[in-house]
């Protein structure tokens, strides 16, 4: 079964398209985790507690490796007890929006794939073929690349235009070719901030995939996510609104309530 295939079946049993970005910057705990004096053991107990919380509205959780990472050592064993900890429903993204000449992105993608038993990840275009192909060669996994982002500097670079259309739409439709040699292991990262760069890649795109940040804190709109729904499947990330809903005791009862919330918001994208 491909990726696509199973993201799509749960979200038709769960009606869910709701992923929770799990971002744990231990600065921004509860309150009561705070006193901990490993913050790796007090992030370990916070994201378990937000996995309880949230499961039954998620499809997906999607792990910000540099939040993992600048835990240091303690890291890598905070991201494998939190992957194990993972229900059986849900797919789990590595976010680290890797991208490398093609030795190295090899590493890369087995670290994710192999090493830890992510179902996909993120991947910067910037590289060209090489450096995302590697990632496209498990079956049963996939890769999203990154086209339109949602913060302010992807008018840097992903809005020049190449070949008469803005750079992000060119990697769109390059990353659609590159994954015909094994069909849905590709999907696109396309930020809700900019809704029309999402129309766009949806429409050149249609079919694929789409990972979808920016709503909640970075205030990306909703409506324009429930109409590229309709023929592409989504994936909607919110992290911080959900995470740090409160910092108090009642921290995770806070953040089933947004994810709730924006689960119900979502509910017309969900595949029926
Ligand atoms: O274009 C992009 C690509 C990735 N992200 C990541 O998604 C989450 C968003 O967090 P919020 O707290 O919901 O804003 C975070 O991990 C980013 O690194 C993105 O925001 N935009």
């Amino acid at each position: 079964m491909t990726f696509t295939d199973r993201l799509r079946a749960l979200q038709r049993r769960k009606q869910t398209v709701l992923c929770v970005g799990l971002d744990p910057d231990p600065a921004r705990l509860p309150r009561p985790l705070r006193g901990e004096s490993n913050p790796a053991t007090a992030v370990r107990t916070f994201l378990q507690q937000i996995i309880d919380a949230t499961r039954h509205v998620a499809c997906a959780y999607k792990l910000n490796l540099a939040f993992f990472e600048a835990l240091g050592r303690d890291g890598w064993p905070v991201l494998e007890a939190t992957l194990q900890y993972m229900p059986d429903d849900v797919v789990t993204i590595a976010d680290g929006k890797r991208g490398d000449i093609g030795s190295s992105a090899r590493f890369y993608a087995r670290a994710v794939f192999e090493l830890l038993p992510f179902d996909a990840c993120t991947v910067s275009p910037y590289m060209g073929r090489d450096a995302v192909a590697p990632f496209l060669e498990y079956e049963g996994r996939a890769a999203f690349v990154l086209t339109r982002t949602s913060n302010p500097g992807a008018r840097d670079f992903q809005e020049r235009r190449c070949d008469g259309e803005p750079l992000y739409l060119a990697v769109a439709r390059a990353v659609a070719r590159w994954s015909q040699e094994l069909p849905g292991t590709a999907g696109l990262v396309v930020g809700a901030t900019d809704a029309y760069a999402l129309a766009a890649v949806h429409l050149a795109c249609a079919g694929l995939p789409l990972l979808i940040p920016g709503v909640g804190a970075q205030g990306g709109a909703i409506d324009p996510i429930l109409q590229v729904a309709r023929r592409s499947p989504v994936l909607v990330n919110s992290s911080r609104q959900i995470l740090y809903a409160s910092d108090r005791s009642d921290f995770a009862e806070a953040a089933a309530r947004e994810a709730e919330a924006l689960r119900d918001q979502l509910l017309e994208a969900c595949p029926s």
